[in-house]
């Protein structure tokens, strides 16, 4: 590279000359010029061309045009004139019928008949007649008619069919004027069709001025002769209008159109030309006959024609040709600058380089003595060539000699612990391909004396090919040993740490610096708030919380501080400072939205000088618990109002192991149910149970003590007597628990059930009575009866029946009708009932039997009760049936005896009262 430069720059010396630099671009702009005119010329000869045929062919069909309507008018003429041969008399309006439709731009046809001199009269007078009035043959005087003097004959101008002539020169004898005359003479010796000269045609607006007159001659039968001439048919037509006609307006200014009559040998007369020509040397020129005319026909392009292609392709050619060689010029001019310039910034830093080169080298002398001195050891690499340095002090540093290691690549390799060799070189490759800045690695190094040392190893490429392969690169390498030592000290302790706090998973811990960077954010946080801890390390824990409750207890603590709290930062600093801490609840923000309710502890972190150093902040997730408290809340409120509503009270009743009774809860019914205040009964339940009945208050204690005792649910119908309402039957209802106290709490539900007790014994009163006769019926008597048995079981005294049956009932009932035998019934209960003893109780058992039941009654004593009834019966006669009587039977209970046995044995008595003949009383066997 150092021997490329000068080259180079002699090179570029040659072409900096200002002179060349100009010289190349002239000879640019003169080649390129020279290039577009030969182009431009060229392409210019091919326009020209195309321009001349065009013309041509233009002109050729304008010529063809004029000829086409000049032969036109010929033949209009001569078919007027042979319909004129054709008949020997023409009326003016067969003239105009036939005439009328050929008219086109011609300016008149006339009819102009042959007058003698001597028939003038006569004929002006038939004119007249035929409606022109003041018909009289005229001269033409300049541009006015006077009558005309005496001729030998006249040719007037007599049927006239015009569209363009306002008023026709009706009378006009064509002898009066000389161009006119001429043509009559002409046609009268030659017998055709004949062409004036140009003449002035008069009653027509100027531009139409400039016409020629057509005269065909008519004769009277043939041959033609002078004699035969009855006059000539005339056309008129306007050169401006017949040459124009048959041209587009378009068209007509293209070309320009010349016509001279060249009739006469060496005489020219203009006769017509569309516009003035411009200088050209493109003309095409035709002669053409006309009648017994020559007619030169001339055409040039017009000023329009030439000037259609103003800017022509070939012009196009040279200007974007010269722009185009100005640009090549001028984009050359610019790369040459632009070259000169880089060529002179490449040796200007190729010289900076040199310098920069010879000044490293001095100074890697002395940084390398330098950093030996330090007790850094320094190596050198040349990864190209292999070539490798190691510092005396890189060796020292190991505890070797100069020559005791190699100054070689794989010789410093190989010393490295074969653990930290992948990461090492990893980092190294790393750097080599140019994917860092610096190469950096620490790792272990073998020690002469067989320990690791731990050694910070930095490198840079410090020159590279052009090929940006790395040439050679210069590093350090540092014993940081005591410094290791004490940063895995650290990073143990540091881990440690952190697996204390990451243990802590019900719990959210996150620190700070100062400034309000996290720290730690452990994983009770990582799950509690759904972040990662490398996400929130180094953020600010604000993020976790809510904008708007921030603002607000920032606003709280300014507000009782006295000052502002702008933020939560500030927030942290006031109610951590003085070795105060905060412990709130905060509505906290986890990252997919949603929110949490978390008790927040925030206090300051110091070190062992008491200088605060940052801040911790430790939540629990108190989401759940907060919805069971509003849950328990809702569900009071619920129960509230729900047991307001309910006919009865709800309670909570607590029996103490000592048999000390409470109701910790009672609902508002209380006051209704017990007419007590829940507060009397919440600590002693004796305020209530003094209003339960004292026949009741024994069943009701003992089977909550059997409640209590088994664990069974408590239910008992009982009587309270009430200040206000009086007996009230009322019905409790409870489960019961054990505490672990020994207590027994029970839940339940007293209602008041003293309707539903009088219709139970109304109810009760309808199944055991009869109710024909009023007294018990055979229900009653059995329970009765069983319950009786039971009580003279307990040797509470004797028990005895007495049954009665009515004699000859059936006949009653026949006889007297069953209503008869109704009262008979009803009628014996009656004295029956009266003749009883209290203690007694009549049953009927069905149709006409009947039983007492007899407590405390022998069976002499029931003999007695029967008898008593048999004279009750005997001693009167039931209204209308009359003597009624019955047969009695007696049993007195025997030990051991049930109700059936007792009930068979009776029964027996009456049968055997019956069979031995009615009325009488039998004793059971
Ligand atoms: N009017 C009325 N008749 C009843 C009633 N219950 C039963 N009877 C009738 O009482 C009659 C009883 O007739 P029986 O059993 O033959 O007895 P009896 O006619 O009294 O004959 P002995 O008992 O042998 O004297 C039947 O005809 C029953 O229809 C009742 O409540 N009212």
């Amino acid at each position: 590279m150092q021997s490329l430069a000068p080259e180079k720059l002699t090179l570029s010396a040659l072409l900096s000359g200002r002179p060349l630099v100009w010289l190349v671009c002239l000879l640019v702009v003169f080649g390129g010029a020279a290039l577009t005119l030969l182009l431009s010329q060229a392409v210019r000869s091919v326009e020209e061309n195309q321009l001349r045929a065009r013309f041509n062919l233009a002109a050729g069909e304008r010529i063809s045009r004029i000829q086409e309507r000049l032969d036109g008018q010929l033949k209009e003429l001569d078919a007027v004139q042979r319909f004129f041969n054709n008949s020997h008399e023409v009326t003016l309006g067969e003239f105009q019928g036939f005439v009328g439709p050929l008219l086109g731009d011609t300016l008149v046809y006339s009819w102009v008949p042959r007058i003698a001199g001597n028939e003038r009269e006569q004929f002006e007078a038939r004119a007249r007649e035929e409606g022109m009035a003041g018909f009289a043959i005229r001269d033409l005087k300049g541009d006015s008619l006077v009558t005309s003097p005496l001729r030998p004959e006249y040719f007037p101008v007599y049927y006239s069919v015009t569209s363009r002539i306002d008023q026709v020169p009706l009378g006009m004898d064509l002898n009066s004027n000389p161009p006119r005359r001429a043509a009559i003479a002409k046609a009268r010796s030659s017998h055709g069709v004949t062409v004036t000269e140009r003449v002035r045609v008069i009653g027509v607006v100027e531009r139409e001025a400039s016409g020629v007159v057509m005269l065909a001659p008519v004769y009277d039968g043939t041959p033609p002769s002078d004699e035969r001439l009855r006059g000539f048919v005339v056309s008129v037509f306007s050169l401006n209008l017949e040459m124009e006609a048959a041209i587009a307006p378009d068209n007509l200014a293209s070309l320009v159109m010349r016509v001279s009559d060249v009739s006469e040998d060496g005489h020219e007369q203009l006769i017509y030309q569309s516009a003035e020509a411009p200088e050209s040397d493109l003309l095409q020129r035709r002669v053409v006959p006309f009648g017994d005319r020559q007619y030169l026909l001339e055409v040039v392009p017009s000023a329009d024609f030439l000037a259609e292609d103003t800017l022509s392709t070939a012009d196009l050619v040279a200007i974007s040709g010269l722009v185009f060689t100005l640009l090549l010029a001028g984009y050359l001019l610019l790369m040459i600058n632009q070259r000169q310039s880089a060529l002179a910034l490449v040796a200007e830093r190729t010289e900076a380089l040199r310098e920069r080169e010879i000044e490293l080298q001095l100074s890697e002398e002395r940084w390398s003595f330098a950093l030996d001195g330090a007790g850094h050891g320094v190596w050198d690499w040349e990864p190209q060539s292999g070539r490798f340095f190691l510092s005396r002090g890189w060796k020292t540093m190991l505890g070797y000699a100069e020559d005791e290691v190699d100054d070689s690549f794989e010789a410093r390799g190989r010393l490295i612990h074969p653990q930290d060799q992948p990461l090492a070189r990893a980092e190294l490759e790393r750097h080599l391909r140019g994917a860092s800045a610096v190469y950096q690695s620490q790792h272990r190094m073998l020690h002469k004396d067989g320990r690791w040392i731990w050694v910070l190893d930095r490198g840079k490429v410090v020159e590279r090919g052009v090929d940006g392969l790395p040439q050679r690169m210069i590093g350090t390498q540092t014993d940081i040993s005591s410094s290791k030592a004490v940063e895995l000290q650290l990073a143990m302790a540091h881990g440690q740490l952190r697996s204390l706090l990451n243990a802590a998973t019900q719990v959210a811990i996150v620190s700070t610096d100062l400034r309000g960077a996290i720290l730690q954010f452990n994983v009770g946080a990582e799950r509690m708030f759904g972040y990662r801890a490398v996400e929130m390390i180094g953020r600010h824990p604000v993020v976790l919380h809510l904008e708007s409750e921030v603002a607000e207890r920032c606003r709280a603590l300014g507000q009782r501080l006295g000052k502002l709290v702008p933020d939560f930062q500030a927030y942290m600093e006031e109610v951590t400072a003085d070795d105060r801490f905060d412990e709130q609840e905060w509505t906290f923000q986890r990252r997919d939205g949603s929110r949490l309710t978390g008790s927040l502890i925030l206090t300051g972190v110091r070190d062992e000088r008491e200088v605060l150093v940052g801040y911790l902040g430790v939540a629990i997730d108190i989401t759940e618990r907060k919805h069971v408290q509003q849950a328990l809340e809702a569900r009071d409120r619920l129960l509230e109002k729900l047991s307001a509503r309910v006919p009865g009270v709800l309670y909570q009743f607590r029996m103490e192991p000592n048999e000390h009774f409470s109701f910790p809860y009672t609902s508002a019914g209380i006051l209704e149910v017990f007419e007590v205040d829940p507060e009397t009964v919440r600590e002693d339940a004796m305020g209530l149970l003094e209003r339960v009945h004292p026949d009741d208050l024994e069943r009701v204690q003992s089977s909550i003590r059997r409640s209590a005792e088994l664990l069974t649910p408590w239910r008992e119908d009982f009587r309270v007597l009430l200040p206000r309402q009086g007996l009230r039957w009322l019905r409790g209802e409870s489960v019961p628990e054990r505490g672990e106290d020994g207590a027994v709490l029970w839940h339940g539900y007293i209602t008041d059930i003293t309707g539903l007790k009088l219709v139970e014994q109304e109810l009760r009163a309808l199944s055991i009575t009869d109710a024909l006769t009023g007294v018990y019926n055979r229900r009653y008597f059995q329970e009765r009866l069983d319950l009786e048995i039971a009580r003279a079981e307990r040797r509470e005294g004797p028990l005895a029946l007495v049954m009665l049956d009515v004699d000859h009932f059936k006949q009653i009932n026949d006889c007297h009708g069953h209503e008869a035998g109704d009262r008979v019934l009803k009628a014996l209960c009656l004295r029956v009932g009266e003749r009883l003893r209290r203690i007694d109780v009549l049953c009927r058992l069905g149709g006409e039997e009947f039983v007492v039941l007899c407590p405390d009654t022998n069976v002499e004593q029931a003999f007695q009760v029967a008898q008593a009834l048999w004279q009750a019966l005997a001693k009167e006669n039931v209204a209308g049936v009359g003597r009624v009587t019955a047969s009695f039977g007696c049993a007195a209970w025997r030990d051991g005896e049930d109700a059936d046995d007792l009930l068979r044995r009776v029964d027996a008595a009456v049968y055997a009262a019956k069979q031995a003949g009615r009325n009488q009383i039998r004793i059971a066997e």
